[in-house]
């Protein structure tokens, strides 16, 4: 997915890492970038050339390296690419190196020049390898093109420990330290500034989640002197992301023969005229849709219009409300951006879900299942700690809805327990989004998918903000009757998850809720 273009929107204000906190836009094209593998040979072309100009010292690379970088780039690849950019991407190649090196130390492995990746001489031993290597779990069949660039450029790190991000540290970035399991969340620190809700955002309106100050109807969510910083920054974030996924989702889009794809949408019964269009705009971007729907025997055609039609429409009456609330006299790009990012967040929880039920051989009920589900969009803002402030966040929890998708900037503080309850830090990519299952997947799949535990605390002295889309059943969640058997008896009663979320609504974050409300 995309990285980050880098020009400022929070004008006047200086801010660590501001480049990835806005892009005015200002050519269509030139403002997204994704690396590709001509930019990072470049770029590791570059990084020798300064470090033969001694631009590298004992700390790693100097200031005057990555600008030099990040200039180059920008006039070669007519892209706005900033120094932080830079500077991440080496952060990224130094992860990778230190996990690789670490994988290629052990016996079994090897690297494989020609396919660009890891070598495994068996299945087994790989296995056993990551159950202590929680960090190499990607890399198994990752290709690394430019292993011997970041080699070069990141190994000789390693060995002599100048500036070095070993494995250990890759790891510690990832993984915190263990004073973290002893913080004590206390409900008084919360710090949560504020959370902005534009909620169900589904074709078909039902209000069943949760709110923690909902913007939509409050005029006192932020303070006013900082109203228009936030709202800006999240509004310049939100159009970038909205574009970037999109971009990436539909990044190996076939050409598909307008005629054919409107043949096609023509045989769906129950849609108007406009949204045939919108279906037949959608699905030219979205080939995988269109052959799925090809291949559905008529009666089920009926059904493929719910799903279409949550794509499908763009004009969501809450995005509109929430960009009022904000912006009286309107502001269309927002208000587009926030549905297009809707749109593509409930894509990647659409496509998730479906591969969940498919994984488990039950993907005959993934229809059912997401056309009763309703989504909300969320965005979060966490203050900046103050000085004195320790544990600011939210306290470990399971989120009540059955599946949330998140994305964040780039300030972390999400982290997630993993199985031997180790907490990890969330540490994506700006590109990166996170699946979080909750409470009604896991009793949907009785227990066989545990809802994630998880919690924010801020280590940083920024703001941080998260965007969620929030998955919600607007029916009954049931077991599949191909997860009860003998060694896995029926764990829960049908759950009706908005009335469950109804019941919880002002509980504060508590873990496996729906367990002690519907288990048998
Ligand atoms: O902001 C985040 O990263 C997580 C928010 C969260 O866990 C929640 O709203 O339930
Ligand atoms: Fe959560």
């Amino acid at each position: 997915m995309n990285g980050f273009g880098g020009k400022e929107a929070c004008k006047g204000k200086s801010r660590k890492r501001k480049d990835k906190q806005g892009v005015e836009p200002e050519g269509e094209d030139k403002n997204y970038f994704r690396w590709n593998i001509a930019m990072e040979r470049e770029l590791a072309d570059i990084l020798r050339e300064e470090r033969s100009l001694g631009h590298k010292g004992d700390g790693g690379w100097k200031a005057v390296a990555y600008n030099t970088a990040a200039n180059i780039l920008a006039a070669q690849f007519n892209l706005q690419i900033s120094a932080d950019n830079i500077r991440n991407r080496v952060k990224s190649w130094k992860k990778f190196y230190g996990v690789v090196s670490d994988i290629l130390s052990q016996s079994g492995f090897s690297w494989d020049s020609t396919k660009k990746m890891i070598s495994v001489d068996e299945d087994h031993v790989w296995e056993e390898y990551v159950k202590s290597h929680d960090d190499a779990r990607g890399f198994r069949f990752k290709v690394i093109e430019n292993w011997d660039d970041i080699v070069d450029l990141c190994g000789k790190d390693r060995a002599t420990g100048e500036g070095a991000e070993t494995g250990a540290d890759a790891t510690e970035v990832m993984t915190p330290t263990n004073e973290v399991d002893h913080v004590d969340l206390d409900g008084d620190t919360q710090d949560l500034e504020d959370i902005h809700v534009i909620d169900d955002i589904s074709p078909t309106s039902t209000n069943g989640q949760k709110r923690r100050n909902c913007a939509s109807n409050s005029s006192d969510i932020l303070p006013t002197k900082k109203r228009g910083d936030v709202k800006d920054v999240i509004a310049d974030s939100i159009a970038r992301m909205a574009l970037s996924f999109e971009e990436f989702i539909h990044a190996d889009t076939k050409n598909l023969d307008p005629a054919e794809v409107y043949a096609e949408v023509q045989a769906v019964p129950g849609l108007s005229e406009n949204e045939q269009l919108k279906a037949c705009a959608w699905l030219i971007e979205n080939d995988k849709q269109f052959h799925m729907l090809k291949a559905l025997p008529i009666e089920k055609k009926k059904k493929f219009h719910v799903i279409c039609n949550s794509f499908i429409q763009t004009e969501h009456k809450e995005t509109q409300e929430f960009t009022h609330h904000f912006w009286p006299d309107g502001n269309d790009q927002f208000r587009e951006s926030a549905d297009l990012y809707a749109r593509v967040m409930a894509e990647i929880d659409h496509a998730v879900t479906r591969m969940v039920f498919e994984n488990y051989g039950v993907e005959k009920y993934h229809d059912d299942h997401f056309q009763s589900t309703s989504h909300t969009l969320r965005f979060l803002t966490y203050k900046e700690p103050k000085k004195f402030e320790v544990d600011v966040g939210l306290r470990s929890h399971t989120d009540k809805n059955f599946s949330t998708v998140l994305h964040q900037n780039h300030v972390n503080g999400l982290e997630i327990n993993t199985k031997n309850d180790e907490w990890v830090v969330f540490d994506p990519l700006p590109s990166s989004v996170i699946f979080i299952a909750g409470d009604g997947f896991q009793v949907w799949s009785n227990d066989r998918i545990r809802a994630c535990r998880h919690r924010v605390i801020l280590r940083e002295n920024e703001a941080r903000y998260s965007s969620e889309l929030l998955s919600v059943n607007k029916g009954m969640i049931q077991v599949p009757d191909e997860f009860v058997d003998k060694e896995h008896p029926l764990r829960y009663k049908p759950l009706n998850h908005l009335e469950f979320l109804r019941a919880h609504k002002d509980v504060g974050e508590t873990e496996y809720a729906a367990q002690a409300y519907c288990a048998i």
